[in-house]
């Protein structure tokens, strides 16, 4: 087990000295991997796992340093070269070269009002600094979602948007929001801790999503965003001591990303957290954050406490997939006037993951998987199992073959999880194996293969979970490949997945022959759009989009690259002073 885990050799043995890095299996696969160019593990610090953990533990992810500016002398702040350096210069995707196929669906826009779709951040009447960031992010094409979602949020609408993973969800609520703060905050913004005294936390916006590396990762991202703003992101996620969400609270918050069970527990502090001030809650993933196991926590999270009620407070949904039932909760916490923008199908993938189903016995899983890492080259893979037991399993065996593997699983330590991710992110060739704490949303540069060890039956979330597993590959514009097993235990899954690779112009192999529909076409029943009479007197508008899954653009502009008029929408970018002084319509 390469990733902290004692039992390969237990820790007492290593006493003060690193983990010996070699996988000590059979010299013949030791041999063999290495040969084929699987790497070295490095070295494991295992003293590391056991030391103390203390508030002042500089290890989490949530203590990442933030931009401080107190505004004195201005709203944008001068530039911090070293904070800059390390936010916009480590790894983090860049579009890749096959762009255009998230770019060439056509999007959808439900609700009672329509507004044109940008196409370029430099025309989206964003405030000066957040097109500085964006810029710094090296975002130069806008995607299509952000074209949409962009001017829905300026406008301070609520939401509910879908579209494929990889196409820069997070990006399409955060820079609206920002935006639309940045200049206001002096006005709006909560108290601040001065002089080390701690302040009650009074976030704008609250960010809720399933996951603490996902929340790690919007943290990251509104770091970004708000870089020389004097906003002020704080991440706050279980696992790790209160005490270091407190302190970082005490300091004062503007935008509050979280997980719905440290969210909760913060709430019932009203000492250290009010929701009084929110103008934006995102819930991201949330279709599964609207999954009846989350109800309590949601509730809450939606208008417990001292929640912001008046009515302009905006609430954004963001997901990939959003089944029926799932639009059906949606509904109840949404204004009666909310838009829902879809960019393809809901539910839809695009063609930069080649999808590969093969056909392999459960008892020959494991020498399957191996040789598979053994054919192709070696690359950054993440491999997925439905359970726990499975993963480690999985993660023995390949370890003792040379493999150098790392798992993840929401029953490890938050240490442990978090030393997995830098690890993940780190090492240029390293297998991940996890369960579906991995799933969604996590964005990481050249995974280049996902392999669906056990696929994701009914129980395990079915086809939304596979699109979303397969969606760590071929994100904005990246290709990826992904490998899945398949025998007689995934019927259940068998009809959906077909319908999945006849969408995709994949090939469907010879053994789910029996469930392709007798016209040979995708069929999707539930994901178009809901039923009429679920909803109070809609009015569509479909806008024009610019063209479909089939990758032929349907207008010149999207051919160039851009897409859509937008030109009512579309604006000069201001200057720092026009902007603050810009009369502000909701607030
Ligand atoms: N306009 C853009 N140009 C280039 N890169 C972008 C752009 N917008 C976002 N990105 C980058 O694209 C990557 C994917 O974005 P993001 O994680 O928001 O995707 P997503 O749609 O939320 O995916 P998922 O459904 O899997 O959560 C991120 O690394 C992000 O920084």
């Amino acid at each position: 087990m390469s990733d902290g885990a004692p039992q390969h050799t237990p820790v007492e043995d290593f006493g003060q000295i690193p983990a010996a890095s070699a996988n000590t299996g059979n010299p013949e696969d030791l041999a063999a991997a290495r040969e084929h160019g699987w790497t070295e593990d490095s070295a494991l610090d295992y003293n590391a796992f056991n030391a103390p953990t203390s508030d002042s533990n500089p290890t989490w992810a949530s203590s990442a340093k933030v931009y401080e500016w107190d505004g004195e002398e201005g709203d944008v702040g001068p530039a911090d070269p070293e904070l800059e350096a390390q936010l916009f210069e480590g790894e983090h995707n860049r579009a890749g070269t096959a762009l255009d196929h998230i770019m060439n669906f056509s999007a959808t826009v439900e609700g009672p009002q329509t507004y044109d779709p940008i196409s370029s951040f430099e025309n989206a009447g964003l405030h000066p600094q957040v097109l500085a960031n964006v810029k710094l992010c090296q975002y130069e094409t806008m995607t299509v979602i952000q074209g949409y979602c962009i001017p829905i949020i300026l406008a301070g609408h609520d939401l509910v948007a879908v579209a494929q993973t990889g196409s820069g969800k997070t990006a399409a609520y955060l820079i609206p929001i920002i935006s639309k703060l940045m200049g206001k905050v002096r006005k709006l913004q909560g108290p601040r801790s001065k002089g080390g005294v701690r302040v009650r936390a009074e976030p704008l916006v609250v960010i809720v999503v399933p996951t603490r590396e996902l929340a790690q990762q919007i943290f990251d991202e509104a770091r970004r965003l708000c870089y020389r703003s004097m906003l002020r992101p704080v991440c706050a996620y279980g696992g790790i001591p209160m005490g270091i969400n407190l302190q970082e609270l005490g300091k004062g918050c503007d935008l509050l990303i979280g997980t719905p069970g440290r969210l909760q527990d913060l709430m019932d502090k009203p000492d250290v957290l009010s929701m009084k001030r929110v103008k934006f809650t995102v819930i991201d993933e949330a279709d599964e954050m609207l999954h009846t196991d989350w109800e309590q926590e949601m509730s809450k999270i939606m208008g417990g406490g001292d929640m912001n009620e008046v009515p302009d407070h905006a609430y954004l949904m963001f997901s990939a997939t959003f089944p029926k039932e799932s639009r059906a909760a949606a509904r109840m916490y949404m204004a009666e006037d909310f838009i829902r923008v879809r960019i393809g199908r809901a539910g839809s993938t695009h063609k930069n993951v080649a999808q590969d189903i093969i056909f392999v016995e459960r008892n020959s899983k494991k020498q399957a998987l191996y040789d598979i890492l053994m054919a192709r080259p070696p690359c950054r893979t993440l491999v997925f199992c439905n359970s726990r037991p499975a993963v480690e399993e999985l993660d023995d065996y390949l370890w003792n073959r040379s493999i150098p593997t790392i798992f993840m699983h929401g029953g490890r330590s938050q240490l442990e999880r978090e030393d997995a991710m830098r690890r993940f992110k780190g090492e240029k060739f390293h297998v991940l194996i996890a369960t579906n704490v991995f799933g969604r949303g996590i964005d990481i540069p050249q995974v280049n293969h996902v392999v669906n060890y056990d696929l994701p039956g009914t129980e395990y979330g079915g086809i939304s979970e596979y699109i979303h597993r397969i969606g760590r590959t071929g994100r904005i514009g990246h290709k990826g490949q992904a490998t899945s097993f398949y025998n007689e235990r995934n019927e259940d899954i068998a009809p959906a997945l077909v319908n999945i690779l006849l969408e995709t112009e994949q090939e469907v192999p010879d053994f789910l022959l029996e469930f392709k529909p007798e016209d040979g076409k995708a069929e999707f029943v539930d994901d178009v759009t809901d039923d009429e009479d679920e909803i109070s007197e809609p009015t569509y508008v479909t806008a024009a989009g610019n063209g479909d899954a089939s990758g032929e653009p349907a207008s010149p502009a999207a051919a160039e690259g851009g897409w859509g008029t937008g030109d009512a929408a579309e604006a000069e970018a201001p200057t720092i002073d026009a902007w603050a002084s810009a009369p502000s319509a909701a607030w």
